[in-house]
């Protein structure tokens, strides 16, 4: 996180777009990369209000959201995992960098999401052979961004999903060489859904910047929340 590229707002394909018109056009699906997916408005409000409740009972102590520290500094975004407790750089089952409580449990019902969104995304690849084990939920208050990085403590290569709640936010995609070009600048917004896998599984990624108040207003969200699912392919009952 200690790398933070400078926003590119001269990017045409980086346009934030009027916060009060996010449906005037329809936005299609887009591969980004080999491997790598963009679903627009996959999840309907009635599903964004359930992942949002959900977040914010998760939120709650114990092993609820924390302040994660990386180095001698502290990532803007804050997190929370289910099923596996993320730290950097591994996992546990206690939350060992925050209250050292149990991570709570990862519902069947965001593993069922993930297949579906992997489906959708990815047709004709077959389905991942272990299963959605992890989330790691991130709140981004404005200001906050996340510098590019790679999703690699992971043992299973199945694909990455993740789904985006309230404002917006510029989602950097980038290749699995280094931190560097070439990338592509993606407007993540409320319902949104990502999939990297394959080729696209260890790409560097991360969050320049979000769009304060571009969220749905209705939605209630203060900011921007991420969940992003994982296989951990660590056995033994996930
Ligand atoms: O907030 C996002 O869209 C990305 C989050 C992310 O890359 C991560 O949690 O590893
Ligand atoms: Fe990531």
């Amino acid at each position: 996180m200690s790398e933070r590229p400078p926003p590119d707002p001269s990017d045409p394909r980086d346009p934030p777009g009027p916060p009060d018109q996010p449906d005037l056009f329809a936005r299609p699906a887009r591969a980004v990369a080999p491997g790598a997916v963009h679903l627009p408005d996959w999840l309907g409000e009635a599903r964004q209000r359930a992942l949002l409740e959900s977040c914010r009972e998760w939120a709650a102590p114990p092993a609820g959201l924390r302040v994660v520290r990386i180095g001698n500094g502290t990532m803007s975004a804050r997190q929370l995992s289910l099923g596996w407790h993320w730290y950097p750089y591994g996992y546990s089952r206690t939350a060992v960098d925050g209250d050292g409580a149990p991570v709570k449990p990862f519902p069947a019902w965001l593993g069922e999401w993930a297949l579906a969104a992997v489906a959708e995304a990815l047709p004709g690849e077959p389905p991942p052979a272990e299963p959605y084990d992890i989330a790691l939920v991130n709140h981004y208050p404005d200001g906050a961004r996340m510098g590019m990085h790679r999703d690699g403590d992971e043992r299973s290569p199945a694909p990455v999903v993740s789904f985006s709640l309230g404002d917006s936010c510029v989602f950097r995609f980038g290749n699995a060489e280094g931190r560097g070009r070439p990338w592509t600048d993606v407007t993540l917004g409320s319902g949104d859904a990502f999939v990297f896998g394959g080729p696209a599984r260890l790409a560097y990624h991360g969050v320049p910047r979000t769009v304060p108040g571009s969220g749905p207003p209705a939605l209630g969200v203060r900011g921007r929340l991420n969940v992003t699912l994982r296989a951990s392919g660590f056995g033994g009952g996930g």
